[in-house]
């Protein structure tokens, strides 16, 4: 698995007479062309290709329905599939056919549909699609659930939605956590935006924000890494949750790149990596002679698309207020390095595209950069971390001062995102996805100098990717060092190694992972 929810195989039916969207053909009524989406889903298709087909394919009036429809209907996806076995007679087999009735029942149970217009749209819909055989065994059920929803909605609210695998898998992982967890990841994520703090402040942005008559909370993170040799190093990093979610372009000054959607906990890649730099750099700079001082510093950003996490790491570094190139020793601002080069791989081309567009957008392409004599020289390469070598003709192997690997996952940590994950993951993938990972992080291990700093991140919320990769990490390698995290963070659960945020609270970010490794020795 590559990324969030766009190369995995599925275990959903496959006898649809409908094709995936390559071919899918985007007419008839909006409940035909969302379940239509939904086909293509469970043949394979991420929700990000086909959710735009669909919108784009719809009048403005009935978009807001559509996205609803389709986000409600996958979220409740594995829950309303039980609650449909308990209500027909016999099995029904043909995938078609549930899926329009879990279109129906989705209108019933939780968007507040009138009834007549839920059951006769649905009943027509599935005339449209061709299954008008099933037309009176789709108006039984709806009108029965019509009849008494609250009862349906209880029964199908009481256990988790997710696959059955999965749920035994976090019952394994999360047994304290377990009810409000599979509950949480069936809820809608708040939007989060994160502020280039490059241009201006992140109070000044939620005051522009209020000006639009959008409303927006300043959230903190805040946290302790514990270096050695070093008192705890406090870092925090504040990210701007809206009160609701929000169209891009209705975002002021988004397109010239004052603010950029990301989740919450996606925000602290940056700081971490950036801060543990910084402390290291200022303890260099009080040990060293001048000449013994590294000019340049090189990092390395090895699952970089689409560049969220790079994006948020420039502009720290271009901003005055965190830069690397001025680090403080006793209260004074020292100068230290004088570039930085900043590498960033992925082995998707298309994703690459995306990172190009995305700093542009942002003003942090290497033309801005230069433009504003950064001093950042940012290279970003398609190539394949498991192999990838980062030292070219050189000699030495240990380029790398730090190294963040945003690594691809299951990305079971983003359902509520990309409900469309618990549709196409399959619990094969668990293993597949943890042996790539450990692919990466042996193949990247090396290029790190010592003293550097490899930060592991991932968006899944499964042991086995996550701390119990590290734990094998740290048992195969003698010269690593696992940094501790302060026990005041307000973000995450503590881990034997790294910490987790579980996706609980509907206020919060994603469920993601987080452990910063330093090298001891080569
Ligand atoms: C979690 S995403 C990275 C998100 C990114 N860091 C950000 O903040 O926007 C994981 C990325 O890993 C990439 N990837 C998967 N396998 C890879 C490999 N073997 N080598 C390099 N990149 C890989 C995927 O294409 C995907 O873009």
């Amino acid at each position: 698995m590559r990324n969030t929810s766009s190369t995995s195989k599925n275990n959903a039916p496959r006898n649809n007479k409908l094709k995936p969207s390559s071919n899918l053909i985007m007419n008839g009524s909006v409940r035909v062309r969302v379940i239509r989406t939904l086909l293509a889903i469970q043949n394979g298709q991420s929700l990000s290709s086909v959710l735009d087909p669909l919108l784009n394919s719809l009048h403005d009036g009935d978009k807001g329905f559509a996205h609803a429809l389709l986000l409600t209907t996958l979220r409740q996806w594995h829950a309303l599939a039980r609650l449909l076995d308990t209500l027909a007679d016999n099995p029904i087999d043909e995938v078609e056919v549930r899926t329009t009735i879990q279109v129906g029942l989705v209108q019933l149970l939780y968007l507040e549909v009138a009834d007549h217009a839920a059951i006769h749209e649905t009943v027509e819909a599935v005339k449209e699609i061709e299954f008008a055989h099933a037309s009176g065994l789709v108006n039984a059920i709806l009108r029965k659930v019509a009849k008494n929803p609250s009862k349906f909605r209880k029964k199908c609210d009481k256990k988790h939605s997710l696959p059955n695998w999965l749920a035994y898998q976090l019952k394994q992982d999360w047994s304290e956590q377990y009810d409000e967890l599979t509950q949480g990841l069936r809820q809608a994520a708040p939007m989060f935006l994160r502020v280039n703090t490059a241009i201006g402040s992140v109070e000044d942005y939620q005051h522009t924000l209020d000006g639009a008559e959008i409303d927006a909370d300043l959230v903190e993170l805040t946290s302790g890494i514990h270096l050695p040799n070093a008192s705890a190093t406090t870092l925090s990093t504040t990210g701007l949750r809206l009160h609701q979610s929000t169209a891009v372009n209705a975002l002021p000054h988004f397109a010239e790149g004052v603010a950029s959607v990301q989740d919450l906990h996606a925000q602290l890649a940056a700081p971490i990596i950036n801060t543990a730099l910084m402390a290291k750099l200022s303890a260099e700079s009080s040990d060293a002679n001048d000449d013994e001082k590294s000019d340049e510093l090189h990092i390395l950003d090895a699952c970089a698309a689409p560049g969220g996490k790079l994006a948020h790491w420039l502009e720290l570094i271009s901003s005055n207020e965190s830069s690397l190139f001025h680090v403080k020793q006793n209260d004074e601002s020292v100068s230290m390095v004088s570039k930085v080069k900043l590498t960033a791989i992925d082995n998707e081309a298309p994703r690459i595209e995306r990172i190009h567009t995305n700093l542009q957008r942002l003003n942090l392409s290497q033309h801005d950069l230069q433009q504003a004599e950064k001093n950042i020289e940012l290279n970003i390469v398609c190539a394949d971390a498991t192999t990838w070598q980062g030292a070219g003709k050189k000699k030495s192997k240990l380029v790398f001062d730090a190294i963040l690997l945003d690594s691809p996952c299951t990305a079971t940590g983003v359902i509520r995102r990309h409900p469309d994950i618990s549709i196409l993951r399959t619990e094969e993938d668990i293993e597949q996805t943890a042996l790539l990972q450990a692919d990466i992080l042996h193949n990247l291990w090396p290029q790190l100098k010592v003293g550097g700093y490899l930060l592991y991140v991932t968006c899944s919320i499964l042991k086995q990717e996550n701390v119990d990769q590290m734990q094998d990490f740290m048992t195969y390698y003698t010269n690593v060092a696992a940094i501790e995290f302060s026990d005041d963070c307000n973000w995450g659960i503590a881990q034997t190694i790294g910490r987790q945020c579980l996706p609980i609270d509907g206020t919060s970010g994603d469920g993601f992972y987080y452990a910063l490794l330093q090298k001891t020795s080569e």
